[in-house]
């Protein structure tokens, strides 16, 4: 198939602008790729990995004939290379289109427009992520199954289309939004939530100060709920302080809900606490879980195994046989002196569902499955 995109410049290799480059070079939207980043290492191991084809040493280079313009660094970054990138315009293709991928968008969007990119720009945000950040965690199945905002403000409507079908062969699920509505709802979903995952740690960090038993029986549920408090604090802090017209409102809509909360166990309402939980899991248990939209594909189960030696290789070469390729596989903590639990993650949901029944056939207890 003829790529849509001779040369694709990407500015910041890194976990997102990596994962985009690698899925847009495998639906073949994308004919060669030129990277530009900040570090020399970066750029040493997307060549490596075969999220760049070149490296350029400055940005006038890595602009020059490009006709897809991607750029994939911390927003406050991108709000600098915006003028930049306009500068050279003249560098690149005639229709060339300058796109993001960016956590938040007002302050992008408007940047864009008043530098003077307006037809050529598309801003964008992939809803799929990880804790891990750098070119080594770039994935190009992270963004399959993933919502992608696109944020088309005086887009040229052609380019919009183009450039929103090839997300979609990249198996992205595209959704035109306003970028002031994006911010607002990325404030519930996301940025309020990792401030909450990043408190619960504090709380307990600050406890485990004082006892080191609150870290040893730090289990599954807390380590679940805080997994996003890991990710790179640098980019949180740029994220957070960008959207924070938006997120201070939701932080006191919530601190209003933990109080009503509070309300509600002094005076120990049975009927509305259980009320509370139950309107929670039914919302929860109806969101998308096995996209990678809100919340994160992962064809994943837990298995009960004896806690012996050559356990992995006895249960990686059991689905070996049956065809069955296994993405990633660790061990939990045991939970039992003779028991430990195995965590297997797929790639498809095919490879997660037969392993199931294999492994059931074969007597496994499977703990828990997503
Ligand atoms: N991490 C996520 O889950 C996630 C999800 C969606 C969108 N985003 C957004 O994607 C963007 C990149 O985040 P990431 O997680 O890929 O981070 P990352 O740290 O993995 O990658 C960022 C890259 O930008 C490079 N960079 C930094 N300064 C630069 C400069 N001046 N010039 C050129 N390159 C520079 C870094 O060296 C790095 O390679 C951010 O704007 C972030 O908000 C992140
Ligand atoms: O899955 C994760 O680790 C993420 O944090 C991904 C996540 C999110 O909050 O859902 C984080 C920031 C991005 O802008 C988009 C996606």
């Amino acid at each position: 198939m003829d790529s849509h995109f001779s040369r694709m410049c990407l500015i910041g290799c890194g976990l997102i602008g990596g994962s985009l480059s690698l899925a847009l070079q495998k639906t073949g939207a994308v004919a060669r790729v030129i990277g530009y980043d900040a570090n020399p290492e970066a750029l040493r191991a997307a060549r490596e990995r075969g999220v760049i084809n070149e490296a350029a040493d400055r940005l006038e280079d890595a602009l020059r004939h490009a006709d897809l313009i991607v750029l994939a660094a911390p927003s406050p970054v991108v709000l600098d290379l915006l003028p930049l990138v306009q500068k050279n315009i003249h560098l690149a293709a005639r229709d060339v289109l300058v796109t993001d991928v960016c956590s938040t968008k007002s302050s992008v969007v408007d940047r864009a427009k008043q530098c003077g990119l307006h037809a050529q720009f598309l801003g964008g945000h992939p809803m799929a992520g990880s804790e891990k950040s750098g070119v080594y965690a770039a994935d190009a199945l992270l963004l399959e199954n993933a919502v992608y905002v696109l944020t088309p403000e005086s887009t040229q409507e052609v380019q919009a289309r183009v450039f929103s079908d090839i997300l979609k062969r990249a198996g992205c699920r595209v959704r035109f939004m306003d970028a002031v509505d994006h911010d607002r709802v990325v404030a519930a979903i996301s940025h309020v939530p990792h401030l909450i995952a990043s408190t619960l740690v504090s709380q307990v960090k600050d406890l485990a100060d004082r006892h080191a038993a609150y870290a040893e029986l730090a289990a599954g549920g807390f380590r679940d709920i805080t997994r996003i408090a890991s990710a790179d604090p640098a980019l949180w802090r740029d994220i957070t302080l960008e959207n924070r017209a938006e997120i201070l409102p939701m932080l006191d809509d919530f601190i209003a809900r933990v109080n009503a909360l509070k309300a509600l166990l002094s005076s120990s309402d049975k009927a509305h606490l259980h009320h509370f939980f139950d309107d929670a899991r039914t919302f929860r248990d109806a969101l998308p879980a096995r996209s990678t939209g809100a919340i994160r594909a992962v064809f994943a189960m837990t298995v009960s195994v004896p806690d012996e030696p050559g356990m992995i290789g006895r249960i990686a070469m059991l689905l070996g046989n049956h065809h069955i390729s296994i993405r990633n596989i660790g061990i939990l903590e045991s939970r039992e002196e003779d028991l430990g639990q195995l965590l297997l993650q797929f790639d498809t949901i095919h490879f997660h569902d037969d392993a199931l029944s294999v492994l059931q056939r074969e007597g496994y207890q499977i703990i828990d499955r997503v």
